[in-house]
């Protein structure tokens, strides 16, 4: 069987993507130090503790699976934490990049699918964002995705690595068959957080902003299922696999835009129960409106979307209220 080394595997994308490398007959090895990750979510191959920090980990988990591509998740990914804690974010997302970069073409080995963002972009100066909009991030966070997009552009020059560059927009959902889903701690992100305040967890969701210029004055954003995202991987790496040169970047959003109060409402109709929101300020940082053009994960890698919005509230109400 054919391994794939897939950093970050026990957290919320990796593990649904270990499970459709799975189905797509390749055995996904998960590297990942579980600072952030579930070893419950690690189901679909062999767990691998180690940090992308350490060349030698690495190093060690090549050798020993010598997979043939990289698919890197591991990373910190809150934007406000990325402002306190600058030094973590560069050393976690730029420098455990650049170890596995070089671990990798040490090895031999060169397909790599890289996890970036739609924060890489910044504010939109158009919508919806296509590949070759400017990309002046707002935040570390994004500076450190944008940090690792330039090295595997240099890097692609001299042909020891091969990568595809994955922009998410924002992940929702979970599993329909409730074996994973959406465990970040602490929760930051609108559909867990909405899904926990129906549940009684919180007492009120917080609406960041009702005064945007969108159509109920609430932020806009492009929800894209898990397994969606989970699917464009597949692809991307098989392409790789193919022979592709790599260099490319896609998008992956629906191109479909949903606002806060939207969401809410998404998430009221899946529970069924009424779920208690409250105005606040905006957050800081936060754009009024992210979409995504994906044709060219449509046309490119014939990516095809598979769920909706409706689908995205009712798997994760499905994990949230077993879990
Ligand atoms: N969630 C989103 O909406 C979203 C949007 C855009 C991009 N992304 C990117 O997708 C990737 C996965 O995000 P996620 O939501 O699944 O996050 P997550 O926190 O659930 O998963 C990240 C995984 O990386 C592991 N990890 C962290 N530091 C590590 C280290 N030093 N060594 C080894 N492993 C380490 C964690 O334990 C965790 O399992 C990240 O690169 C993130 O930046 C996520
Ligand atoms: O309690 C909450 C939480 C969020 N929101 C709003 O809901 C929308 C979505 O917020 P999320 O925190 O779920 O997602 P973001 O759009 O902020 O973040 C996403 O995009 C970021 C880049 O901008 C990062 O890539 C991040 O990992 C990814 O989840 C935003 O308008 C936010 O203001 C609320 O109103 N209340």
């Amino acid at each position: 069987m054919t391994n794939i080394l897939v950093t970050g595997g026990a957290g919320y994308i990796g593990s649904h993507t270990c499970m459709r490398l799975a189905e797509a007959g390749f055995q996904p090895v998960v590297f990942d130090n579980l600072s952030n990750g579930h070893r419950e979510a690690v189901q679909w191959g062999p767990l691998e503790e180690g940090d992308v920090r350490s060349a030698t980990d690495i190093k060690r988990a090549l050798e020993r699976w010598r997979p043939a591509g990289v698919i890197h998740f591991a990373a910190l990914i809150e934007v406000g934490l990325s402002f306190d804690q600058v030094s973590d974010f560069y050393a976690v997302n730029v420098g455990g990049a650049l170890n596995v970069l070089a671990a990798m073409s040490d090895a031999g080995v060169a397909p790599f699918v890289f996890s970036s963002t739609c924060a890489t972009y910044g504010e939109p100066q158009y919508l919806p964002l296509d590949e070759s909009h400017p990309q002046n991030p707002i935040n570390p966070y994004g500076r450190t995705k944008l940090a690792v997009e330039q090295a595997l552009a240099d890097l692609t020059r001299f042909g020891a690595i091969r990568p595809i560059i994955l922009r998410y927009f924002n992940a929702a959902g979970a599993d329909p068959e409730g074996r994973i889903g959406e465990r970040h701690e602490p929760e930051t992100h609108a559909l867990p957080l909405a899904i926990q305040t129906v549940l009684g967890q919180r007492p009120v969701f917080s609406i960041f902003g009702d005064d945007y210029d969108t159509r109920d004055g609430t932020a806009l954003r492009d929800y894209v299922h898990v397994l969606d995202l989970a699917d464009a991987h597949v692809l991307a790496l098989q392409r790789l696999l193919d022979g592709a040169p790599g260099g490319e970047a896609f998008n992956l959003g629906t191109g479909a835009g949903t606002t806060v109060k939207e969401l809410i409402a998404a998430v009221e109709k899946a529970s069924g129960r009424a779920l208690p929101a409250k105005p606040q300020p905006r957050r800081q940082g936060d754009a009024p409106s992210l979409v995504a053009n994906n044709a060219a994960a449509a046309g490119t890698l014939g990516w095809r979307l598979r769920w909706s919005l409706a689908d995205m509230a009712q798997h994760a109400w499905n994990w949230h209220s077993k879990s």
